[in-house]
């Protein structure tokens, strides 16, 4: 199936520049930072379970932020990140494999490679504990297929986000092996946000995968929405990279108590 013609023009653009993109020669051996482990030890302090992203930019900022990556890393762990997503795709995001190293080697959270992997040798570009595999992209001609780049990924030690934004994905993620499953409140259709999304897609997944809402969760609110909701975790970037990412983070990840009404 070739789907690109109902997708938005910006990710026409983003799987354009995926397919161009090369992988590398040699094969990556990891050793992986657990991502239900960094869950667990959130849980146990009181935290929101919450990887947050060092965002550049994206087709959905305006601006870039200029921060330096690895400060802005230390930043968020420092204040209640369980693990870290970072851009590697350098057109549309900002991001590069270095940057991800860079943040790698100076945080000890998991790591979670945010790009648009669409071949077996684009996972050997830069090692992370965990890469992220898109059902959507996965559908389209020409590239490998989704169960043989979950085997792929984890024979070198990865562990796997599999992001769907449909209850049919999450049957076609689940049917693949995948065990940590991200339900995107994007539409990469439209590019349109809506929280409903993960609330009306998570009943459909299974207690024993690991549930995670990403995108658009703005607020305290938003987090207790999707945790209410089902979520084992949340990935946030936009919210917690515009303005104070310290103090961003620490509002994000110290859960709140609705007031009785
Ligand atoms: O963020 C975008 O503008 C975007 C556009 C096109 C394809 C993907 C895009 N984002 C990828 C993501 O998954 C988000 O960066 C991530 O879930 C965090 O979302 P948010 O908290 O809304 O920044």
């Amino acid at each position: 199936m070739d789907a690109s013609d109902e997708i938005a023009p910006d990710v026409r653009s983003i799987l354009s520049a995926a397919r161009d993109r090369g992988g590398a020669s040699g094969t990556v051996d990891v050793t992986a930072r657990s991502l239900s482990a960094a869950f667990d030890r959130a849980e146990r302090d009181g935290r929101v379970p919450t990887i947050t992203e060092v965002k550049p930019t994206s087709p959905t900022t305006e601006g870039r932020h200029d921060g330096d990556p690895v400060e802005l890393a230390t930043a968020m762990v420092e204040n209640g990140a369980a693990a870290l997503s970072v851009l590697t795709e350098p057109e549309h995001f900002g991001g590069s494999p270095e940057t991800l190293a860079r943040v790698r080697a100076a945080v000890d959270v998991p790591i979670l490679r945010k790009d648009f992997v669409l071949h077996e040798a684009q996972l050997d570009v830069v090692e992370a504990d965990l890469v992220l595999l898109i059902v959507r992209f996965l559908e389209e001609d020409g590239t490998d297929d989704l169960e043989d780049l979950i085997d792929a990924a984890r024979d070198r030690g990865f562990q796997v986000l599999v992001e769907a934004h449909a209850r049919s994905e999450v049957a076609a993620a689940v049917d693949a092996g995948a065990e940590i499953i991200g339900v995107n409140n994007r539409d990469l259709a439209k590019l349109d946000v809506d929280l409903e999304t993960f609330e009306s897609v998570a009943p459909a997944v299974d207690d024993d995968v690991t549930l995670i809402a990403e995108s658009g969760i703005e607020t305290p609110a938003d987090v207790q929405r999707m945790r209410a909701a089902g979520a084992d975790g949340l990935l946030i970037g936009s919210a917690i990279m515009d303005g104070d990412v310290a103090a961003n983070t620490q509002a994000l990840t110290t859960p709140t108590e609705t007031p009785n009404q």
